[in-house]
């Protein structure tokens, strides 16, 4: 499927590549720098038409050079501009030096700069090219514009936030707004990345969207219905409950069902046509004493479980929420065949020092096993791919999608869902109140739900995060998990 150009998140070494696709194909780079500097320009005289002041900072690269457009700009609008430099703005090559030699402000080094009441200072420092920590000139240009508290435009992205991770390296700009060109990078989504870049405006500088598409292979995009929608179960007029999938949340013990609970109710909401909790004997009561819709079975060991398993139409299953870690986790997962699951929390953690089997039992086939953690359990699961700081969450989620051959969900307030072909999203309709006791549950018992039904395991995903997310806007602040599954509705 083609996805629209908007959701498209590129790399800043993609980003690259369709500079030089572009300049191939007759278009003239210096004039995409010249609408991007533009473009720079007229956002700051749109959104800060009182200024007393536009100071731009230029870096040595094509970052550098949108700034000197911008900054002639803003001069041959009648503006008040201040130029300053990093480095020696002789060494320029290409069209940055080209944008020097056009721009007709006098400049100073940036060492000179000093912050007055009323500046708005353009960050055109760094973007898509920083490849390493950022230098301590910049640092303390970074420290002194943000001690002076002043409102920081940053040009494609603040100096010393990495576009493909997300992550400071060293130090970074705290921008109100942000413009960058043609389609947006993973850090513009990532955090910390997201909250340093302020409001941020995408501009179209002119590159053809084939171009834009040939490099971005699909591969990298935001979570958006546009990713899934046509892979969600069809209400049709003849259906009827086995046809919608029959989910099954195994329940903890008698002082460790709620969870369950949550789970099982939120994969109903979904669209599940049936949904039975698992449920120890000890906690049968309790269960049964607050369970309506939802149907109870008694499972206590593997023998039992392999023994129901019989029963084909049993499709889907979750474990994890309040089941507790250890054997009995393992031997249930393992248990299950050519089934769905989704494993979440303590089911993730059961499988801490040894989850090979656990990949191996799903390798076969399309992909069945979604899993759920957060950092801590991701590090657990995958504790190289943790460690290997050279990737961002998207490599993480996606390389650890492709060992164990399962759909990602590696959660935070930017979940990246990853699958095994390589595919990423970034979500970004989380409200930040979603963080709380239980959330993860209703995520597990929504992704089950749509299992269930019959949705791939990572449009499920993907689509349960989004939803999710929405639910969590609609239950408004100060939400707990009961609130988050009242809101649950199927796309
Ligand atoms: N299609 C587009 O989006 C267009 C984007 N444009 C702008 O071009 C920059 C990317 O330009 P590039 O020259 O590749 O990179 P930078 O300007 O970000 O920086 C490269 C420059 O900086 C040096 N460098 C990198 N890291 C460090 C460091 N930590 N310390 C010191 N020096 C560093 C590096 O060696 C280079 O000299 C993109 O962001 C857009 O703003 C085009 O103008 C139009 C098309
Ligand atoms: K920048």
């Amino acid at each position: 499927m083609l996805l629209p150009l908007a959701d498209l998140l590129l790399s800043p070494d993609d980003m690259a590549a369709v500079d030089r696709a572009a300049a191939a194909s007759a278009i003239s780079s210096y004039g995409l720098m010249e609408k991007a500097g533009q473009a720079v320009a007229a956002s700051a005289l749109r959104h800060f038409p009182g200024a007393l002041r536009y100071v731009v900072l230029c870096g040595p690269g094509n970052n550098g050079g949108d700034g000197y457009v911008a900054a002639r700009a803003l001069e041959q609008s009648g503006a008040e501009v201040g130029l300053f430099h990093l480095g020696d703005p002789k060494k320029l090559k290409g069209d940055a030096a080209r944008a020097f030699a056009d721009c007709p402000v006098v400049g100073e080094t940036t060492a000179h700069y000093l912050p007055r009441p009323g500046d708005i200072v353009i960050d055109a420092i760094f973007g898509a090219g920083l490849s390493r920590h950022v230098p301590d000139e910049v640092a303390a240009i970074i420290s002194k514009v943000s001690q002076a508290g002043l409102p920081v435009i940053a040009v494609d992205l603040p100096s010393g936030l990495d576009g493909r991770s997300g992550q400071v390296l060293g130090a970074a700009f705290r921008a109100v707004r942000t413009v960058t060109f043609m389609t947006r990078k993973p850090g513009h989504l990532l955090m910390p990345g997201r909250d340093l870049c302020g409001i941020l405006e995408v501009f179209d500088i002119g590159i053809p969207a084939r171009i834009v598409r040939a490099q971005a292979n699909g591969m990298t995009a935001e979570n958006t219905p546009a990713q899934w929608q046509a892979d969600l179960p069809v209400a049709d007029t003849d259906t009827h409950k086995y046809k919608r999938g029959h989910l099954v949340v195994f329940s903890g013990g008698a002082s460790a069902t709620g969870a369950a609970r949550m789970a099982a109710m939120a994969g109903l909401k979904a669209g599940a046509g049936l949904v039975t909790i698992a449920s120890p004997e000890q906690a049968l009561a309790v269960n049964a004493g607050l369970l309506t819709a939802i149907m109870l079975h008694a499972v206590d060991d593997e023998t039992a479980l392999r023994a129901w398993l019989a029963d084909q139409r049993l499709s889907t299953f979750v474990l994890g929420p309040g089941f507790g870690a250890g054997e009995k986790a393992r031997q249930f997962v393992l248990a299950l065949g050519q089934r769905h699951l989704v494993l979440d929390a303590d089911g993730i953690t059961s499988f801490r020092d040894d989850p090979q089997p656990l990949f191996d039992a799903f390798a076969d086939g399309p992909t069945r096993l979604v899993l759920t953690p957060h950092e801590g359990e991701f590090a657990r699961l995958f504790p190289d791919i943790a460690a290997d700081n050279r990737l961002g969450k998207v490599e993480k989620a996606r390389a650890a999608a492709a060992r164990a051959h399962a759909a990602i969900v590696y959660k935070g307030a930017d979940s990246v869902i990853a699958a095994p072909d390589g595919r990423a999203l970034i979500n970004a309709n989380a409200p930040s109140w979603l963080a709380t006791a239980g959330s993860g549950d209703v995520l597990a018992g929504v992704i089950g739900g749509l299992l269930a039904q019959g949705t791939p395991a990572f449009e499920a995903a993907a689509a349960a995060v989004w939803l999710h997310g929405v639910a969590g806007q609609r239950a408004g602040k100060g939400l707990t998990a009961e609130d988050l599954v009242a809101h649950v509705t199927p796309f």
